[in-house]
């Protein structure tokens, strides 16, 4: 049996912008990825990666240069306008700035797609009745965007891409305008479209604790190019690449560093060692049985544990205290189970 094809399909797409006289620019440079029928998949890069790019070649407002994007199995490159239409029909857009009609009410934007789609006034009514209750805002119908919240506006924005049905939602910085309580709430509506409604769902951004709360799978844009892809959980563990891993780092915050670290040396004197908590939280076993053997003490100084897809990641920073060479054979044991790197003033 073979695997069924990704429902959005990059094969080394490259996207080159040529403007007036200056040198062309490559937004995207030979990317390939795939993107699974029910996935919540994340997109993160810096500023200029290429993340709303490689969106605007998934909904066909842009063609690619080369290389090939196809949507549930078409080559979007061999579409006419009606074809392209028709695609655009079956994927639902979610923007940071909301883009909701200033002048009609919450309703009215709702609505506005499903009239445009040639909706009946009976049937409208019915779909904007159960999208406003799935997101959650019935009572706001007859308000203006301008009367709400930035977490309102966006569940507004999420049920007018919702309107027509669509298989795909993309979600480009849907929540970089918001605050981190209102961000884990339109987080959690977006991960309920893709649980209860079974809509696949692309997001971009370029918050890793955006990618932690709601992504089964991740790829990092790099100047254009994925320089890593796969589960969430798989990322996070390993990092490859450099900016994955700083990426990593601005969730976990892990390990101390710069004037965290010299606030830390000043109070704590002995040797510092930082240790990566696994899922399988061996280190806690080697330091209750080694601690005692080795007549080391030690104290936490820095760290913390977080969960992620069921599995534990995180880092907890310790001073050891003790004789010189029984903290050796103690950091040696650590390093069997786990990475250390001793903090050098
Ligand atoms: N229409 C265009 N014409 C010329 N250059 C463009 C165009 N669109 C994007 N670019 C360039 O392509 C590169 C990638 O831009 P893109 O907007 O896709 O990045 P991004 O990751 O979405 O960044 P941001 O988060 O700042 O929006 C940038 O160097 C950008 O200047």
């Amino acid at each position: 049996m073979t695997a069924a094809a990704p429902l959005i399909e990059f094969q080394d797409v490259t996207k080159t912008f040529r403007t007036g006289r200056g040198r062309p620019v490559t937004a995207l440079d030979g990317v390939t990825l795939g993107i699974d029928e029910g996935d919540v998949f994340a997109i993160i890069g810096y500023s200029g990666a290429g993340k709303s790019t490689l969106v605007r070649l998934i909904n066909a407002l842009e063609p690619v240069t080369s290389g090939r994007v196809l949507v549930d199995g078409t080559d979007l490159s061999t579409l006419r306008e009606r074809g392209l239409r028709e695609v655009r029909r079956g994927i639902g857009m979610v923007f940071q700035q909301f883009n909701l009609l200033r002048s009609r009410t919450v309703f009215g934007n709702v609505a506005y797609p499903l009239k445009i789609a040639g909706w009946g006034k009976a049937a409208r009514e019915k779909r904007v009745a159960e999208l406003l209750g799935f997101v959650g805002i019935t009572d706001k119908a007859w308000h203006y965007p301008g009367q709400l919240s930035g977490g309102q506006q966006q569940r507004i924005g999420i049920a007018r891409a919702l309107a027509t049905n669509p298989k795909i939602l993309l979600a480009d910085e849907s929540t970089s305008s918001l605050d981190p309580e209102t961000t884990s709430e339109v987080l959690r509506l977006l991960k309920r479209v893709n649980t209860e409604l079974g809509v696949t769902i692309v997001v971009i951004t370029h918050e890793m604790d955006v990618v932690r709360e709601i992504a089964d799978k991740v790829a990092v844009l790099d100047s254009g190019r994925v320089v890593e892809q796969g589960p969430v959980a798989d990322v996070f563990a390993s990092p490859k690449e450099e900016t994955t891993r700083r990426f990593v780092e601005t969730v976990l915050r892990d390990q101390p560093r710069g004037d965290d670290l010299a606030r830390i040396r000043e109070r704590h004197r002995g040797r510092l060692v930082a240790t990566r908590v696994g899922d399988d939280r061996r280190i806690g076993a080697v330091l209750s049985d080694a601690l005692g053997r080795h007549g080391v003490r030690f104290e936490l100084v820095y760290g913390g544990i977080k969960e992620l897809g069921g599995r534990a990641f995180g880092g907890l920073t310790l001073e050891l205290l003790g004789e010189e060479s029984a903290v050796d054979a103690l950091v040696a044991e650590l390093r069997e189970v786990t990475e250390v790197e001793e903090l050098v003033p």
